[in-house]
């Protein structure tokens, strides 16, 4: 079951005294069974193996817990609704949960389904059977109405001996299902788990708040009622121990040891800790760590058994690359220029600007480099030229207009940038030019 973070809330990692790993230790037991181990770390990058440990949802865990059971071992129908951003746990919860359930002597079915696949009652239906008939050994069937499908999936649940055998449905993208005409399913599930004709428990998963408020009145009427909030993580020391948690390896893995001790000291890298800090200060989104996390993975190796900062780095790197800083690649000279002359506008405040408040910036810069006889080999292009490259880039929508065109002639048309300086200087930095202009870019000249 999950631990207690045991970091104080708000205070960063590094101001916390930490255990310095063993380099002994680490040395005398580097006996890593690497490919056992990245498959695993993989398997949990992409979702399908569960985390060592579930951190600071116990309180959601144990209610979760404790409804399912009472439908797996007392036979009580019971629904319920998690409600949580992306990526906030909702899924590893019920996981969990149902994987920990299973521990028990009790049997039951799982029956899962997903608003983005079952986009309506039908397919909704014909997967129920699908998975009841796969999971109760009936031969397949296919349906010729929905009345038919609905009727053998309820005979299912009513009849025979299996009829004892716990249901527990899964509705992931609950919202989803709220939008199928009449809300057949949901209703129809509803009013079983409510009348109770056989034991079963009606999950849904969410990221919208509003989704009760989405349900007909026949519909929310049916409905237990009872919520459960997950929340990005509060405090950095819990985002970091999730993160840790994803690339940690279980403790009857060969090396298992050495390798999570070599993971704490990678986790007190300023760089690798600068990386995470920016991610919970951004969006608390552990999947964006675990997206950095799959070339460092991919890359261990029997001679490389460790997660190296460096591929931490340089995975970050890539995955904060912006599609406008990567298009800033592809353009002509004249049209960078064009970009960082808006810069110096922006550096002096003027936020919006037409082309010839441009152009002149532009001159400005050319007199300039060619005065003090240090010309980069270009000469000033002359302004009908320079307003197509403007132009260019209102096609491109990295300028855009501030207000309707009106009378207003092209070059006097108010305009802004949409790039921040910061991805100006990064794409020049990146692009091969002189190094005068890269000076003037960045402000050094
Ligand atoms: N409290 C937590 N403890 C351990 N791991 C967590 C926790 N919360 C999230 N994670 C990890 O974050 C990742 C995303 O979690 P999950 O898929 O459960 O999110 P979700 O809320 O279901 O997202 P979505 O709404 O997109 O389906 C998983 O790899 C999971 O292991």
């Amino acid at each position: 079951m999950s631990k207690r973070s045991l970091q104080d809330d708000n205070i960063p990692y590094s101001n916390h005294e930490q255990t310095k790993p063993h380099k002994l230790l680490k040395t005398a037991s580097s006996k890593i069974d690497v490919s056992k181990a990245q498959s695993l770390l993989l398997a949990r990058l992409n979702g399908i193996e569960l985390p060592n440990e579930l951190y600071g949802i116990d309180k959601e865990y144990n209610t979760l817990y404790k409804i399912l059971k009472q439908t797996v071992t007392s036979g009580e129908s019971n629904s319920c609704l998690i409600v949580g951003n992306r990526g906030t746990g909702k899924s590893t919860l019920v996981r969990t949960v149902l994987r920990d359930l299973q521990d028990l002597e009790n049997e039951f079915c799982i029956v899962k389904l997903n608003g983005l696949t079952e986009v309506n009652d039908r397919l909704a239906l014909n997967e129920i059977s699908r998975q009841l008939v796969s999971e109760q050994n009936q031969p397949e069937r296919s349906f010729a109405s929905f009345a038919d499908s609905f009727d053998y999936l309820l005979s299912l649940l009513k009849s025979g001996d299996k009829s004892s055998l716990p249901v527990i449905f899964v509705l992931d993208e609950f919202d989803l299902f709220a939008q199928h005409p009449k809300q057949a399913l949901l209703y129809n599930l509803f009013d079983a788990a409510q009348s109770a004709q056989n034991p079963m428990a009606v999950i849904g998963l969410t990221c919208r708040l509003d989704a009760l408020d989405l349900l007909e009145k026949r519909v929310k009427s049916r409905f237990s009622h009872r919520q459960i909030y997950l929340f990005p993580s509060p405090n950095f020391g819990e985002f970091l121990n999730i993160a840790k948690g994803t690339l940690a390896l279980p403790d009857d893995y060969t090396g298992s040891e050495a390798f999570n001790l070599d993971l704490e000291e990678l986790f007190q890298n300023p760089t690798v800790n600068g990386i995470l800090r920016r991610i919970f200060d951004i969006s608390k989104d552990i999947r964006m760590f675990q997206k950095i996390c799959f070339p460092p993975v991919c890359k261990l190796k029997e001679t490389a058994p460790f997660l190296s900062a460096e591929e931490f780095t340089e995975s970050s790197l890539i995955q904060r690359a912006d599609s406008k800083t990567a298009m800033l690649k592809g353009i002509a000279l004249l049209e960078l220029i064009l970009i960082i002359s808006m810069k110096k506008l922006l550096e002096k405040d003027v936020t919006t600007f037409n082309f010839q408040m441009v152009y002149d910036e532009y001159k400005d810069f050319m007199n300039r480099t060619q005065v003090n006889g240090m010309g980069f080999g270009m000469k000033l292009y002359k302004q009908a030229v320079a307003l197509k490259a403007f132009e260019n880039l209102q096609m491109f929508e990295l300028v855009c207009p501030v207000d309707a065109p009106g009378k207003c002639p092209k070059e006097f048309r108010m305009t802004k940038l949409m790039l921040e300086q910061a991805q100006v200087t990064e794409a020049v930095l990146k692009y091969n030019c002189s190094q005068m202009i890269k000076k003037w870019a960045t402000g050094a000249s």
